[in-house]
């Protein structure tokens, strides 16, 4: 199948008054058509500037010092900034963990999705663009489409409210969409909701996904494949069901005990700890500080991908086949 998406070897440093942070640490992934990936990893690892590197949408302050990210197999960080403003919001697209943020608080819902069209879709009339906003916000689950285009967002519910910002992202049937974080801002019933609807398109539209989150709980229906990131790296890649039912890296099980209602349903069990800072990250693993099985050399060196299985691998010092005659 082919990669519509492709990052490798991605580097991306923040420069601060206090020193260069190393959010992004050498990342590669690859997106198919029509999948869904979900990268996984605890807060501060660096999920959202591997994905703002992507879209090329990195803070001022924060660059792309190595690698490449290729869109259907051409290099983003080469674009001019008019080319990537074309790409974006119509080839890629993103979903903001704040939908209030995103959206224009002054303006009609429908209007504000019309813009996109307006700057993307320059061939349409404007009786074509009206109808496909009627067309999006019923795709979305937005009952009422024709009144709704006509209100601000503060008349709708949180939950609506990031329906009609996907609405939004999908305007222009983009080929990657990326949703960070769509469900941290809402309620558990509209979390529920919004990633039943993500499945439902998933169905409708040839989009491939990308949901970022924290929560390894959230993508065990709704992902074909997971990344998990840790400390600025991707340590373990597999398909859905490697991960749950087979995982390899010593996070990714820490990770799985700690979701609600999973394996032993009584007890959680928080990873204890918290994430190195990535100014000067550690040498060796990054999760070694951490780990139950941690050994001498995961402290000082960082081990290399071990392949578990055709698309399974990960990145821990315990699958080393030496690692089994110690
Ligand atoms: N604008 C910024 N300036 C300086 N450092 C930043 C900035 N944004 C993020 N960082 C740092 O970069 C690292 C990676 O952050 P990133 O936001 O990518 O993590 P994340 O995994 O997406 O976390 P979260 O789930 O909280 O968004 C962290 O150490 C973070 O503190």
């Amino acid at each position: 199948m082919e990669n519509v998406l492709e990052v490798k070897n991605l580097v991306v440093d923040i420069r601060t008054q206090k020193g260069i942070i190393h959010a992004v640490r050498d990342v590669s992934f690859s997106l198919r058509q029509g999948e869904t990936l979900a990268v996984v990893g605890e807060s501060g690892c660096g999920k959202s500037m591997t994905m703002k590197a992507v879209m090329q949408i990195l803070p001022k302050n924060a660059r792309i010092t190595d690698g490449q990210v290729l869109f259907h197999g051409k290099d983003l960080s080469k674009y001019s900034d008019r080319r990537m403003e074309k790409l974006r919001g119509s080839d890629i697209s993103m979903i903001f963990q704040d939908p209030m943020t995103s959206l224009n608080p002054t303006m009609k819902i429908g209007k504000q999705i019309e813009e996109v069209l307006k700057l993307h879709r320059k061939e349409m009339t404007p009786d074509e663009r009206r109808k496909r906003v009627v067309e999006l916000l019923d795709l979305v689950g937005i009952s009422n489409p024709e009144t709704r285009y006509g209100q601000y967002p503060h008349q709708l519910s949180g939950g609506q409210r990031q329906r009609v910002d996907i609405a939004m992202a999908l305007a222009c049937d983009p080929d990657v969409l990326i949703a960070d974080e769509p469900t941290t801002a809402l309620d558990v019933t509209i979390q529920a909701q919004i990633l039943d609807l993500m499945r439902e398109l998933q169905k409708k539209v040839r989009t491939s996904i990308i949901i970022i989150t924290h929560n390894l709980g959230v993508v065990a229906n709704i992902a074909d494949r997971v990344a998990v990131m840790y400390g600025g790296k991707i340590v373990e890649t597999g398909d859905v069901r490697d991960i749950f039912y087979s995982p390899a890296h010593e996070y990714t099980k820490a990770l799985l005990d700690s979701i609600p209602g999973a394996g032993d349903k009584e007890r959680l069990h928080p990873i204890p700890g918290t994430p190195p800072g990535l100014m000067k990250p550690p040498a060796g693993c990054p999760f070694a500080a951490r780990c139950r099985q941690t050994m001498e050399v995961c402290e000082k060196f960082m081990p290399d991908f071990y392949d578990q299985g055709t698309a399974h691998r990960a990145a821990c010092w315990m699958l080393d086949p030496r690692a089994k005659e110690a």
